[in-house]
Parts: structure tokens; C-alpha cells; sequence
């Protein structure tokens, strides 16, 4: 991507966004709702026209791609095939539109798991199925660069797990595969490189532990009969800590920005007797919004929950 910019009207999808996409791995494409991924991939695909930049492909616009099905393989939205087709009459019309030798339909149907159910009407496919269906079709051209819109929405745990060991199998073969989400806990199972955008602008682009690093609070969690000591113990160190919540152990202090041996140190110092001395690491979802704090067009509450 270099310099691309979406327009539609006053909104701006997708805001001069660059970064490239490498082989061999699994990138996560990351955002909040409406931040912009789907536009991005769209034109990637050249569904939709770049108001400004360019999305190419090996240095190529999709456009001018001589065999694009050879060369892109995209999973956009799995429903979109005809419901009275067969899996398998979809795919070979598919092939037969696309230059596609007939014999590649057996092999993607067997790939994606679906040889068993490939004389069965597309329309009683269950979402995983219909999935599953989509990645066939996807994969029909051995494309070497993939591209996945949010691939787990709606599916059950199996399906989940089923893909995301699909598209790393994928990328360890040296494709190129760049899949969306909103959710950053998924990502960091799946991808091993994250693009962060909000609000159609970059906002981090990076390995996926490099940003959790560096979003997430680091800190150390602490217990002690002697609580009231500790923290007179640490603030004559200068070094600062709030009270969390008691559980059934009581009261603790997350001592933020530390490390345990220095918490640990300054206990032994003053002898005080400690019942807990935790390293603590922020949420993934809490590194997220933090990274993305104001670029975030739609707020957690709004969303129920969902980023
Ligand atoms: N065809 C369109 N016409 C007008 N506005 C659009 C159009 N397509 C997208 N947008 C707007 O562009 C912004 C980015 O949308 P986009 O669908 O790319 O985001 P997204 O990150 O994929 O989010 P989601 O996961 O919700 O699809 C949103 O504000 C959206 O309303």
C-alpha cells in the first residue's frame, strides 16, 4: 500500500496508508469497527477505486494482473455463492470462467475438507461450511498472496481453530497472507505480524509481540500482611503503585512500571513479609485500546462489548 486514500463523500475510509505485506507469514490486519479494513482489501481487489495511492501486488495493480485468480486468492463474504449451485458446480464454473483446469476442483475441495459433502447444495451449507466453500474458492488459482475479511466472524470454536491453523499452514508454504479482524485476542493467535489502523490511518505496523510490549502495562502485583509498611517501604523509594481490588488472598498493590526484583528488594530491605510478588502484563484488548484510544470511531459500550 503507498499513500492510499478512500474518500466517500465527507468520509475518510482509508487515510494515506502505507505499508507492505511480506511473504512466508501471517500478517493481521487490525482495527476497530469501521476503521477501515474492509475498504483497504476492496482495493487491493480493485473492487473499489483509490481516491488517491496505490494498493499493488508484486509492484502490480490489480487491474493489470494478467491472471488475477492465479495471483490473489480473497475470502471476502463466504455467502455469496448460488444457493441451488452444488460445492462442486460452483467451483468448476469458478474454474472454467477463470482459465482453471477442472481437475484443480477435486484438489481444493479435498484441501478445505469439503470432498464429502461437494454434490450437496451450497445453500444448506452451514456458515463454516459456506467458509470452507469460500477458501476453496479462493485457493482454485494457487494464488501466492491471500487475503481473509474477517474469516472467524460467526464461526464456532472447531471452525475457528480450523482456520487459523489453515491460513498459518498457508503462509508456511510462502504465501502471502493478510487477514482482517477486530479483535486483537484472535490476531495474536493467528498472525505473526500486525498492521494496526484506526480511523483509515496507520497506527502501528509491527511484530504482534512488539505491540503488545508496548501497549500493555507492565507491572508487578504484590500481597503482604504487612501492606501499610510496603507502601511506606515504596514511596520512601519514590516508586509508585496503586490498590487493586482484594480477593480471597486480601488486599494487593500493582506496583506499575516495575520490575519483581525491585518490589522484591525493597521488601527484603524493610523485612516485610510478602504472600505475593507477581509479574503482570496488561490485557491484549486493553494494549489495543490504548493504542488506538481516539481513532476509535465506535466506543466498547456502543459496540456491546465487541471493539
Ligand atoms: N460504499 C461506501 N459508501 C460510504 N461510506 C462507506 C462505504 N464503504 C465504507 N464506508 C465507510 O468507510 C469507513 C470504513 O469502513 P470499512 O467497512 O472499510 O471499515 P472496516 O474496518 O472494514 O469495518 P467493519 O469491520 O465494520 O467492516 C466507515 O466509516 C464506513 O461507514
Amino acid at each position: 500500500m503507498r499513500g492510499l486514500t478512500k474518500r466517500f463523500g465527507d468520509v475518510t475510509a482509508v487515510d494515506d496508508l502505507t505499508f507492505t505485506v511480506r511473504p512466508g507469514i501471517v500478517t493481521g490486519f487490525l482495527g476497530p469497527n469501521g476503521a477501515g479494513k474492509s475498504t483497504t482489501m476492496r482495493m487491493i481487489l480493485g473492487l473499489d477505486r483509490p481516491t488517491a495511492g496505490a494498493a499493488l501486488i508484486d509492484g502490480t495493480p490489480y487491474h493489470d494482473l494478467k491472471q488475477p485468480l492465479r495471483t490473489v486468492g480473497a475470502l471476502l463474504d463466504a455467502k455469496w455463492v448460488h444457493p441451488n449451485r452444488s460445492a462442486k458446480a460452483h467451483l468448476q464454473w469458478m474454474a472454467a470462467s477463470n482459465g482453471i483446469p477442472g481437475t484443480r476442483v477435486d484438489e481444493v475441495l479435498r484441501l478445505v475438507g469439503l470432498s464429502e459433502v461437494a454434490g450437496k447444495k451450497a445453500g444448506g451449507f452451514s456458515l463454516g461450511m459456506a467458509q470452507r466453500l469460500g477458501l476453496a474458492g479462493a485457493l482454485l488459482g494457487d494464488p501466492k498472496v491471500l487475503l481473509f475479511d474477517e474469516p472467524v466472524n460467526g464461526l464456532d470454536p472447531e471452525g475457528i481453530v480450523w482456520i487459523r491453523k489453515f491460513m498459518q499452514r498457508l503462509a508456511a508454504e510462502g504465501r502471502t497472507v493478510l487477514v482482517s479482524s477486530h479483535l486483537l485476542s484472535e490476531m495474536a493467535l493467528t498472525a505473526e505480524h500486525l498492521v494496526v489502523i484506526g480511523r483509515g490511518r496507520l497506527i502501528s505496523d509491527s511484530p504482534v509481540q512488539d505491540f503488545v510490549d508496548r501497549a500493555s502495562e507492565a507491572g508487578v502485583r504484590v500481597r503482604s500482611p504487612q501492606l501499610g509498611a510496603l507502601q511506606e517501604a515504596l514511596t520512601a523509594k519514590g516508586i509508585a503503585f496503586r490498590e487493586d481490588g482484594a480477593d480471597a488472598g486480601g488486599a494487593a498493590l500493582i506496583v506499575a512500571g516495575a520490575t519483581t526484583d525491585v518490589v522484591g528488594q525493597v521488601a527484603g530491605d524493610n523485612g516485610i513479609v510478602l504472600h505475593e510478588l507477581s509479574a503482570q502484563r496488561g490485557s491484549l484488548e486493553d494494549a489495543f485500546m490504548k493504542l488506538t484510544g481516539d481513532d476509535v470511531q465506535y466506543h466498547a459500550d456502543v459496540m456491546g462489548g465487541a471493539l
